[in-house]
């Protein structure tokens, strides 16, 4: 389940439907969702000299229930310039825990996992913009016990993506 802010953004049809589906246009990202993803790039331009600013005007929302995937693909809707240029992709993990494999190549037992948490943010930019990428599955129990108990945030995830078209 995807919704949207700043730009209208569907799997299916990439950026082509200005308007969602109710005939509303998305709202903006709130300003301090887009600072934090600037202090995000900020922070790993400290360690990746070469990887490129970006100002986030897409933000995406998935949501995954307990059994809740995302099959393999790569982010490459956004404008030829934004993606010549490698400018980030920037996502934001929320409730439980994410196996999420990557890699430059389609073959899956070849590409790499990692375990994104609550709270975990995932850059890629520059030469690896365009990384292949699936989220596996998801872990049950172990959302941070506060996002259960006070948002009822349980068994579930939110992945917040943010782009530059
Ligand atoms: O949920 C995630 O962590 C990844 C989301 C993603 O790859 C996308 O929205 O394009
Ligand atoms: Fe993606």
């Amino acid at each position: 389940m995807n919704m949207c802010f700043g730009r209208n953004w569907d799997p299916n049809t990439g950026y082509k439907e200005r308007y969602r589906s109710d005939g509303s246009e998305p709202p903006p990202i709130p300003y301090e969702l887009v600072s934090l993803v600037k202090a995000a790039v900020q922070d790993a331009q400290a360690i990746l000299k070469d990887l490129p600013s970006m100002h986030p005007d897409i933000c995406s929302v998935n949501y995954y229930p307990a059994n809740g995937f995302l099959h393999l693909h790569q982010d490459r809707d956004e404008s030829s310039d934004s993606l010549r240029r490698g400018l980030p992709v920037v996502s934001i993990s929320i409730g439980e825990c994410a196996t999420f494999l990557y890699g430059d190549t389609r073959i899956n037992k070849k590409l790499k996992r990692i375990f994104l948490y609550s709270g975990d943010v995932l850059i890629f930019g520059g030469k690896s913009r365009l990384i292949y990428h699936r989220v596996k599955q998801i872990s049950q129990y172990t959302s941070p016990v506060q996002l259960v108990t006070e948002f009822g945030l349980r068994n579930d995830r939110l992945s917040l993506t943010f782009r530059q078209f």
